[in-house]
């Protein structure tokens, strides 16, 4: 298990059995307007779909310089800091690997937001946004991050990656384990 993994304060002996990748998702928020930027993924794993920015973290950085670099890269904008606000695991029907994503919130940050060659950056109001051009857990943890409510949540996918078959959202206090 990769040794900036979480998954052992969170899961269960069956799950950790599994290989964890760790990954990366960011919100820019602008408080002021309630509005969050989104990006529709131009190419790879889930393309077409509106997310936040993000991606692999590398064996070579701690999770939260790889969500920085990684808004960078798709966005444009450069994070001051960012607050961890959620923590996800999928297990894919047929997939030996479960992914782990770090949710993290940022709204300090500056620089021009851009379009690049991965993502198309639009900002939605925080409690409009496109849930059916979203990956379908979306829609089931956001209310956690409106309330402002720390949480972990497990969701188990079917094959076609788009059918949730169970799922698990537990609100917490802290996400520093
Ligand atoms: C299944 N339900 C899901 N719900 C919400 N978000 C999901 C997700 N599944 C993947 N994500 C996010 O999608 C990005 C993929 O990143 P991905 O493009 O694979 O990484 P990276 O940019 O390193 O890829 P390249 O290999 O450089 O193209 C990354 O933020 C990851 O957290």
């Amino acid at each position: 298990m990769d040794n900036r993994s979480v998954a052992k304060y969170v899961e269960d002996a069956e799950h950790l059995e599994m290989p964890h990748r760790l990954f990366t998702l960011v919100f820019p928020i602008d408080p002021v307007n309630n509005c969050v930027l989104l990006g529709m993924k131009k190419r790879g794993f889930g393309k077409d779909k509106y997310n936040g920015f993000g991606g692999k973290v590398e064996p070579n950085e701690s999770i939260e310089s790889g969500a920085i670099r990684e808004l960078a890269e798709e966005s444009g904008l450069l994070a001051k800091r960012v607050d961890k606000c959620g923590l996800l695991f999928f297990y894919f029907e047929n997939d030996p690997v479960a992914m782990e994503v770090h949710v993290y919130l940022t709204s300090d940050f500056s620089g021009q937001v851009i379009e690049t060659e991965e993502m198309a950056p639009e900002w939605y109001s925080a409690d409009k946004m496109p849930f059916e051009q979203m990956w379908a857990d979306d829609s089931r943890w956001w209310p956690m991050v409106l309330k402002k409510q720390k949480f972990t949540a497990r969701f188990w996918f079917f094959s076609d990656m788009t059918t949730i078959t169970r799922e698990e959202i537990v609100p917490v206090k802290s996400l520093e384990f």
